[in-house]
Order: structure tokens, then sequence, then C-alpha cells
């Protein structure tokens, strides 16, 4: 199982999560990554921990003030980019500019939607993943594999009619181990998480009682 935590705009020390997430990765072996803040890409990444972007711009080197070049979020040491979060929908053809821009950075892609028959449209545009996330979901703590577990067995199947090669992550109120579980006994091959680690009090130990079962 892939864990992707993405920080948002929360008010944490990214380099005191992206610290535990390396930690635990390391101790568990279990695949985590952290997306923070443009910004703190590169401190983050200082930490050893594997990270991406939250979105880079469908631009390339050029007159583009305000934009975020996969380029220099790669450079800054991301590897990977979420895409069309819930909270920064995209036009189709900006995902599709986005995803050619990430290829060129080297960057691996994760598109977001929030339902099956967007999964299906996003897997048709090749990204190396998506990741359904019911919108209502986000920020609730009520995961979506007990919430709405047909989203999910919806995404996959709507993936694989579509692209065969592309992972499915599942999101929204995914907070425990035992949402992890549920998540990849529906099919998800990762799960993409906030507040359930941002939001935490110790961030350490939810990370560490998420992976707990997959030791
Ligand atoms: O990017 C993460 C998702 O929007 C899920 O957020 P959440 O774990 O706070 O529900």
């Amino acid at each position: 199982m892939f864990v992707l935590v993405n920080l948002k705009a929360y008010p944490c020390d990214p380099v005191e999560v992206a610290t535990a997430a390396a930690d635990v990765s390391d101790d568990s072996g279990v695949r985590v990554a952290v997306a923070p803040q443009a910004a703190q890409i590169s401190a983050v990444a200082e930490t050893g921990v594997e990270t991406w972007a939250q979105h880079v711009s469908a631009v390339e080197h050029g007159s583009h003030t305000g934009s975020t070049l996969a380029e220099a979020a790669a450079d800054a040491g991301a590897v990977g980019t979420l895409l069309n979060h819930s909270e920064n929908r995209l036009k189709l053809a900006d995902i599709d500019g986005a995803l050619d821009a990430a290829d060129r950075a080297d960057l691996e892609t994760i598109v977001c939607a929030n339902n099956p028959a967007q999964i299906g449209a996003a897997a048709a545009l090749d990204p190396d993943g998506v990741a359904v996330e019911p919108p209502e979901l986000i920020g609730t703590g009520t995961p979506v594999s007990k919430a709405d577990p047909d989203i999910v067995t919806g995404a996959v199947d709507a993936a694989a009619r579509v692209n065969g090669d592309v992972d499915v992550l599942c999101g929204a109120g995914i907070s425990t181990g035992e949402d992890l579980v549920s998540a990849s006994d529906l099919g998800a091959s990762g799960v993409l998480l906030a507040s359930g680690v941002a939001k935490a009090d110790d961030p350490r130990a939810a990370l560490e009682d998420l992976v707990e079962p997959l030791l």
C-alpha cells in the first residue's frame, strides 16, 4: 500500500511530519510520501522522505507568473505530483497539459477525481495513478471505505476498464490502520489522506497507527 500524506495548507510543521513519515516508512517498509506546500518541498525532501508536489501547472519555462513549474518542483526534490485535487480542480485540457509537464520533469502523477466516472476519464489521460475522493467526506474523519465503499470498488473497476496500468488510491476521512486495510480490501493500492496526520496532536503516532496492520 502507498500512503500519500497531503499537508494541504494546514498549520503543521512540515519537517516534523516529513521526518516522522521517513522514519515510519523506513521502519515498516511501507511506502509513505508527503506532499507539502510548494515553498516547503525542498525542506521536506531534505528529510529523506518521498516528496510530492500538491500541484504543478500546465506550463513550460516562460512568462507564467504565479505558476508552479514542474521542473522547479522536481529541482526542489519532488518525485511526484498530485493533480486536480478536489480543492484545486482543473479543466480537462489543463490536467492533460500538467501531465505533460510532469512527464517532462520525470514526476510521477496521481490525478484526483470525485467519482468512478471521473476516474475513468482521468485514467484515460494515462497518469501513473488516480485517487477517488468524494468531496463531502474530505476532512470529516468518516472514511470513504466505510461510508461509501461502492465508490472505491467502482473507481477500481472504472480505471481497470480504461487503463490497466493505472494505480487506484482512495481518500477522504482515512485516518487509521483499519481504514487502510478496508481500502486495500476494496481493491485500492494506496490511500491519500491529510487531516488524520497533518492535524493530529502526534503525527508520528498517527502514521505508526496507519501502517501497523501492514507489519
Ligand atoms: O488530499 C487529501 C484528501 O483531500 C483527504 O483529506 P482528509 O484525509 O483530511 O479527509
